[in-house]
């Protein structure tokens, strides 16, 4: 497996580590990463066992050509050192780091997975990394985290540390992750990383977790952490562009077409003015319909 700096990461769903039932079959929901834990879904008794079924289910499990993405534990945990070292030989895609506070703490974890790299034998810089942002020091500090490394693939706000950290909970507006949010999003876009936002734990409040992942992808988010099958589709969807919207990025990317070749660089369609910035945003509608399959090089749908 190989780490790819850009693809499509909608869903990225958690699966516990010491679950070998779940793992084998984590591959057929359609998730874009697939996130093994060694963290907090893993208790302390069982943290060795996990570490090696993760090792060996990256080695032989087939995710269906999902990106591989692990939770190591943290930097303060007696687990850390094992769980980079076993995740570099299974040659995972991405790690994610938990409880992120600092640039340090990545320059750290990049620094670790060099000397394991260099200790096998393996390629230098073949494994992305992801900081997971579950505190108020770490949203302060987002913007120099999101640049510590080359290899920063992106960001994640963890709602469930980072509200504990606030001394307050989880509400069905989202209120107290507002601030969060914003920050790990502004920093991300800032550094030209990944955003994903948190969570959503209540699996029977399918209305909440539509509002929830609409609300996020408004703001930008590239995608969601996840905690079960049943969630990846809707949000998928959510990340998806419509019909209509691809009709009308492919009409904008005409627009200019005219546009430019009568020498000019804005035009109006359909009473809209078209430039720049909204030919840009075309274009990433674009993209996002290509790498989801729903059109092809042409932009001709592609029939299901
Ligand atoms: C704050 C944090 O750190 S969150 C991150 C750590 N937490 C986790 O990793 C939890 C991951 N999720 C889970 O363990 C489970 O989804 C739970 C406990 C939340 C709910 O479990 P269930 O009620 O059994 O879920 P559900 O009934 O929807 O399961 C349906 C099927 O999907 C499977 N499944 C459920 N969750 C997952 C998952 N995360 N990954 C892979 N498969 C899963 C189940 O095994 C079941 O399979 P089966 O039909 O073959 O038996
Ligand atoms: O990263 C996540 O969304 C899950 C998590 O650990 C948290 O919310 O604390
Ligand atoms: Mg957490």
């Amino acid at each position: 497996m190989t780490y790819v700096k850009n693809r499509l990461r909608r869903t990225m769903m958690f699966v516990p580590g010491n679950n070998p039932a779940m793992i084998k079959d984590a591959g057929i929901y359609g998730a874009d990463s697939i996130m093994l834990d060694l963290e907090d879904a893993v208790s302390l008794t069982e943290k060795d066992a996990a570490r090696m079924l993760v090792y060996n289910a990256i080695k032989t499990v087939d995710f269906g050509g999902a990106e591989i993405v692990v939770r190591i534990n943290g930097q303060d945990t007696p687990f850390y050192d094992e769980d980079v070292k076993a995740m570099v030989r299974a040659g995972v895609d991405v790690i994610r780091l938990p409880k992120t506070e600092s640039a340090e703490m990545i320059q750290k974890l990049v620094h670790d997975l060099e000397r394991a790299e260099a200790e096998y034998g393996l390629a230098q810089g073949s494994i992305g990394v992801m900081a997971a942002i579950e505190s108020a020091k770490g949203v302060l500090n987002a913007p120099a985290i999101a640049t510590a490394s080359p290899l920063m693939m992106g960001l994640a706000v963890s709602g469930e540390d980072y509200t504990a950290d606030m001394h307050t909970h989880r509400y069905p507006d989202g209120r107290e992750l507002e601030f969060a949010r914003n920050m790990v999003l502004q920093a991300a876009r800032a550094a030209d990383v990944y955003a994903f936002d948190t969570v959503f734990s209540n699996m029977n409040d399918l209305e909440g977790f539509y509002r929830e992942t609409r609300y996020i992808y408004e703001l930008g988010y590239d995608g969601k952490s996840l905690v079960n099958p049943r969630q990846v589709s809707m949000v998928n969807e959510v990340f998806n562009p419509t019909k209509d919207e691809i009709e009308a990025a492919l009409a904008v990317q005409n627009a200019i077409r005219e546009a430019k070749a009568k020498g000019s660089g804005v035009i109006s369609l359909n009473g809209k003015m078209v430039d720049k910035p909204v030919v840009e945003k075309a274009n990433r509608v674009l993209e996002t319909a290509k790498a989801s399959k729903l059109i092809d090089e042409e932009g001709k749908y592609i029939e299901k």
